[in-house]
């Protein structure tokens, strides 16, 4: 699996900003959503373009645009904070949505939501969600996708566990992915060692289911 670390001081020092545990939920948020656009930056770096001629106010010049749309797929709760950023930095992208919560004692995803365009062929798909720890929950994502025929997908994460990067391996679906960090691993409640904590909490205080 094509699996990019963005090595960069800036989102370095982002990250930072959201693993401090004295970061406020204000904060925490602001942090995400400047990292996104730094991991979005790097993941789009190989998408499909297409070239256009442009008149400039001098002369005619090389004009180039995404070849297609993507669709962006937030994870719920915790992806939400990735989305505005994301589609700002492509606007012509449309967005689906995912919703699932860990159980805490199997660590398994329980699906809530879903909303996802029914075909999925030849549209390249970015899943936002800031934690892939044991890989339960993206792998669940690619499932629901792959089943709507997507072929090119990329998890879009701030932290990974190298649990869950061997998930996504394992799992033989068509994805890579773009992350700030591998971290550890997994502690005996499957949280991210170190980590950041429970992105969902920390963005929007506690879960109720
Ligand atoms: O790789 P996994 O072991 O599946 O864990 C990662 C999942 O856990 C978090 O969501 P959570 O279940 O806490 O829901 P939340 O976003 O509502 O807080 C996170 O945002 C991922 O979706
Ligand atoms: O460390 C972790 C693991 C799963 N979900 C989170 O939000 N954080
Ligand atoms: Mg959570």
């Amino acid at each position: 699996m094509d699996t990019h670390v963005v090595d960069h001081p800036l989102a370095a020092s982002l990250l930072t900003t959201m693993r401090d545990a004295d970061s406020d939920n204000p904060t925490f948020r602001s942090a995400l959503r400047e990292l996104t656009q730094m991991l979005i930056y790097e993941a789009i770096r190989d998408a499909e373009i297409e070239v256009f001629e442009v008149q400039t106010p001098v002369a005619a010049a090389r004009g180039v645009r995404l070849a297609t749309p993507p669709l962006l797929v937030p994870v719920l709760r915790a992806g939400l904070g990735m989305v505005e950023q994301a589609s700002s930095l492509i606007p012509q992208s449309q967005v689906g949505f995912v919703g699932m919560a860990r159980d805490e004692q199997t660590h398994q995803p329980v699906p809530y939501l879903e909303s996802l365009p029914d075909d999925l062929s030849g549209i390249p798909v970015y899943v936002l969600d800031p934690m892939l720890a044991t890989g339960g929950s993206m792998v669940h994502t690619i499932e629901l996708l792959v089943a709507r025929g997507a072929g090119d997908i990329t998890a879009v994460c701030v932290v990974a566990a190298p649990e869950g990067v061997a998930a996504l391996e394992g799992s033989g679906f068509p994805v890579r992915l773009v992350t700030a960090s591998i971290d550890e691993g997994l502690n005996e409640d499957a949280y991210i060692v170190p980590g950041l904590g429970d992105a969902g909490d920390r963005q929007f205080g506690p879960r109720w289911i």
